[in-house]
């Protein structure tokens, strides 16, 4: 099995610090057609992740590849515009790497976001939904293997993964910013894919109390509450999930990219807007 010894990712995290001036205390992790959040980062420093040594590339259309350093509503962040997902044959530490590297450059809040399938019927597709709750289904955990108790302890509760102070913050601006309707809380649920879901799939979820389904996200979220960060994570609705069995309508990638461009927006403003009041000095 893959691994990485605290050691050697340091060595990538001293690395990465050498190439830029910005030390960040928030890092965000952009999903499929999320990449735009990009363009709001002002003094950039850029890093393709295959100048990075060990890091893993992303495969997957939407996903350029590229840590991005600077500030977002004068806050220093890093951005990781394009993840790695497990479908790519990417183990789960491979997958966590990022995240733990991020933890070693001194990131104290890290933001995932993902687009997903809306298991809920009340989401439409172009809506937002913080995440209150994730349910692996995937198989894959990033914590199996050794553990190393400087990154953190061998059993971490995963009760409360999901800051409640953020994901306040969060529903009260898209009340503010008269987003309420567009942006919903709840559960996510992750499958290893790359397949989409099966019908029985989403209505075994749908009665476990999920609310969107995706393909990543779940290890990111499990590395960054092992070694103690404050996680927000949202999904972005690219599409409303099969119920019925039989239908004509299949799920598929090029409506994901299609709904990211086109909800980016409203995306970028929310998610601007929580960094802006974002208290960094913890
Ligand atoms: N029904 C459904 N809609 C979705 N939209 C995005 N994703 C997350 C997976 N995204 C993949 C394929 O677009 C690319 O990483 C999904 C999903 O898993 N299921």
């Amino acid at each position: 099995m893959e691994s990485f010894t605290y050691e050697d990712i340091q060595q990538i995290a001293n690395d990465i610090l050498s190439k830029v001036k910005c030390r960040p205390k928030l890092g965000i992790i952009c999903g499929s057609g999320l990449g735009k959040l990009a363009d709001m980062v002002e003094d950039r420093e850029v890093i393709p992740y295959n100048e990075i040594p060990g890091f893993p590339i992303s495969t997957v259309p939407g996903h350029a590849g590229k840590l991005i350093f600077g500030t977002l509503r004068n806050k220093s962040v890093v951005l990781m515009q394009g993840r790695v997902h497990c479908y790519e044959g990417y183990s789960p530490q491979k997958i966590a790497l990022p995240v733990r590297t991020m933890k070693l450059m001194g990131i104290k809040v890290l933001f995932v976001t993902n687009a997903a399938g809306g298991i809920n019927r009340n989401f439409n597709v172009g809506d937002m939904m913080v995440i209150k709750d994730h349910l692996n289904l995937s198989g894959v955990n990033p914590l199996v293997g050794i553990n190393d108790e400087r990154f953190g302890p061998r059993f971490p509760p995963m009760s409360r993964a999901y800051d409640i102070e953020l994901r306040k913050l969060a529903l009260s601006i898209a009340k503010e910013m008269g987003f309420a309707d567009l942006v919903h809380e709840g559960v996510y649920s992750m499958m290893l894919g790359p397949n989409f879901e099966t019908v029985t799939e989403c209505r075994l979820i749908s009665i476990a109390g999920v609310d969107a389904t995706g393909m990543s996200t779940v290890p990111e979220v499990i590395v960054a509450k092992h070694c103690g960060m404050t996680v927000f994570g949202m999904s972005l609705i690219t599409n409303k999930v099969i119920m019925e069995y039989d239908q004509d309508a299949t799920a598929n990638h090029e409506e994901v990219l299609e709904t990211g461009e086109k909800s980016s927006r409203y995306t970028q403003q929310l998610i601007a807007e929580i960094v802006g009041r974002l208290d960094l000095d913890i």
